[in-house]
């Protein structure tokens, strides 16, 4: 019982994609596949067994090994469209292909009576949202909807958002599908845990599916991908591409994934089996570049997530490369869509590059955290840390005692620090494990499958789990080592307090992290916390623009769409703007100020890919 959750959770989007591939499928156009389902037919595959902690797993049968690996939910729709995103329009094979495709949700679907008559929430607690400001900014900027009833996201997509059991849109949802039908360029700020994949992948899925027969090149072993999801992480990566399947199940759209650290061999006989959406990490991507397996030259949609990481400092250059100088067709040409929670000015800036005549639109203000997630921060001592961290476990456990058991994830600085954090932890009775950069992708994912499974509740990790990672059930986020970066905070602290549900964030403060004090106090009274009186007085102390603190240089959360402050010039004007949560009425004020000083640290570059 305790561990049904649990099992699900392990199970799903990671052995989705071994079921039986039979022969291959002749290619057909994404316009003639969407047809109504049939019975799905695929059988389901049962999760493999693992083991309770990582590091005893190192002695297990080796993954990968040899050949066709039973891979967690890539690349494996199972749609046999062979040289989809390719050349050959054949359309003889779609009702074998279709059939073939391996269901996304796997148990998930079974366990839905389970989840709904539990005290888990499937879906977004829509009250923490009503009264979000939102401000969106532009030229005619199309109005936002209230129900997915009102965007015609086709008979398969609208199947797809019922069995996620989305009930509503939320409110980047609600506001961002309109402008990306309208084949607007846009670029997106809106809390963590807020729903800003399918804020993306529903109009790309639908705009690909309305796309009349798009001949692609003849090049027998180059994908012409139509659209590509870049993410700074494999983890992210992965999970986009399970959610994009979820919801271009049926639909006929076909979706790869590619990221470094996993064989490449696997990757391209997915590639060379066809694909429409790309999802990638830069690294991988300019690889399959250069090794022209993948063309550019068809995309139509772009879409990147976490857009203020990928153009800072760590990679914009290989993003310029991959945007600007292979064979993606120029802003204009494309549908350009960029995605975050954070958007520091420098990054806006930068961004523009890349878009065309676009849509400024902030859910919440750019940059906050969501007060669902309750923060403290308590003044620790290095040399203290870790029997803090063991007090604060322990009063969890005791807490739990008659519940169920939640996830605990904890920051760390350095690699070194997570490896020798979880080997104390482990050798004083609480599972853990970790992932960072210096651990084989293979490690990083056998980890963070044993922490989703709650067979070790406790993950240490660098920035590398900072953003994106939808994890179910994270409890609790323990900042054992604060970030530089207030908005790697805003990330970290995100991993909670998802989707309308509650959660706990712990921040361990000492003089080494003086130079975050001022805005994390005003992050803190932006989100109607508790602030301690110590932390005010030290934030009173620092002046702006010390470290990497890139709300420096002018108050607080700067962040509205920089075309609107005289100074910027690029991209085309400000202008509309409409207001008001969900009641569509009210302005959004308060954001005043912008981001300074402050370099665009690269956070810790060794844990990205
Ligand atoms: N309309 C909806 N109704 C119910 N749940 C939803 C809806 N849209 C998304 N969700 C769920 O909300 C959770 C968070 O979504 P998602 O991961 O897209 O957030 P995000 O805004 O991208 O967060 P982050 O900034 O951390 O990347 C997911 O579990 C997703 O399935």
């Amino acid at each position: 019982m305790t561990n049904r959750w649990a099992d699900s959770v392990g199970g799903s989007g990671s052995d989705n994609n071994s079921g039986p591939r039979t022969g291959r499928a002749a290619y057909v156009p994404p316009h003639l596949r969407n047809r109504p389902p049939s019975a799905d037919s695929a059988a389901q595959p049962s999760p493999a067994p693992s083991p309770a902690n990582d590091r005893v797993g190192y002695g297990g049968p080796p993954r990968w090994a040899g050949g066709a690996r039973p891979d967690p939910g890539r690349g494996g729709s199972g749609y046999g469209g062979r040289n989809a995103g390719g050349w050959n329009s054949n359309t003889g094979g779609w009702e074998r292909g279709r059939d073939r495709e391996v269901n996304p949700f796997g148990e998930e679907e079974e366990d839905a009576e389970c989840a709904s008559s539990g005290q888990e929430t499937t879906g977004i607690n829509f009250d923490a949202y009503e009264d979000i400001p939102v401000e969106a900014s532009g030229d005619n900027v199309p109005p936002p909807v209230n129900t997915f009833a009102e965007i015609d996201l086709g008979e398969a997509v609208n199947a797809n958002i019922r069995k996620c059991k989305y009930v509503r849109p939320t409110p980047v949802q609600r506001n961002a599908i309109p402008i990306l039908l309208a084949g607007r360029d846009l670029m997106a700020c809106a809390q963590t845990g807020s729903g800003k994949t399918a804020a993306f992948c529903f109009p790309i899925i639908n705009g690909i599916m309305r796309d009349n027969l798009v001949q692609r090149p003849r090049a027998p072993r180059t994908a012409f991908p139509l659209a590509l999801i870049l993410s700074p992480t494999r983890e992210l990566s992965s999970q986009i591409h399970d959610e994009a399947r979820k919801f271009a199940y049926q639909t006929g759209v076909r979706v790869v994934v590619a990221y470094g650290g996993a064989p490449i061999s696997q990757q391209l006989r997915e590639l060379e089996r066809g694909v429409d959406i790309l999802v990638a990490t830069p690294g991988r991507l300019v690889d399959l570049l250069e090794r022209a397996r993948v063309s550019l030259q068809m995309i139509k949609y772009l879409a990147l997530d976490e857009a203020d990481r990928m153009l800072d400092m760590g990679f914009e250059p290989q993003i310029r490369k991959i945007v600007e100088q292979v064979d993606m067709p120029p802003s204009g040409r494309r549908q350009t869509m960029l995605f975050s929670a954070t958007f520091p000015k420098e990054i806006q800036r930068l961004a523009s590059d890349f878009l065309a005549n676009y849509i400024f639109l902030a859910v919440g203000r750019v940059g906050s955290s969501t007060d669902l997630i309750l923060q403290r921060v308590e003044y620790v001592q290095d040399a203290d840390k870790r029997s803090h961290l063991m007090d604060l476990l322990h009063a969890q456990k005791q807490s739990e005692a008659n519940g169920k058991q939640s996830l605990t994830l904890v920051f760390v600085e350095t690699k070194k620090g997570a490896d020798s954090l979880e080997y104390w932890l482990c050798q004083n009775g609480f599972p853990a494990t970790t992932i960072h950069g210096d651990r084989t992708q293979q490690e990083r994912e056998l980890a963070l499958r044993s922490f989703k499974s709650g067979r070790t509740p406790i993950l240490v990790a660098t920035d590398v789990a900072a953003r994106g990672l939808d994890i179910p059930h994270v409890a609790h986020v323990v900042n054992f080592d604060l970030p530089n970066d207030i908005d790697d905070y805003v990330h970290r602290i995100g991993r909670t307090g998802r989707a309308g549900k509650s959660g706990l964030a712990t921040a361990f403060f000492n003089d080494h992290n003086i130079s975050l004090a001022r805005s994390l106090v005003e992050l803190m009274q932006e989100a109607n916390q508790e602030v301690p009186n110590w932390l005010v007085r030290y934030a009173s102390r620092v002046s702006y623009g010390g470290g990497k603190n890139r709300r420096g240089g002018g108050g607080r959360f700067g962040s509205r769409d920089i075309r609107r402050e005289g100074s910027f010039n690029r991209g085309g004007g400000g202008g509309d703007y409409h207001g008001g949560g969900n009641s569509g009425g009210g302005g959004y004020g308060g954001m005043s100020g912008g981001y300074g000083g402050g370099g665009m640290g690269p956070g810790a570059p060794s844990a990205w890919d």
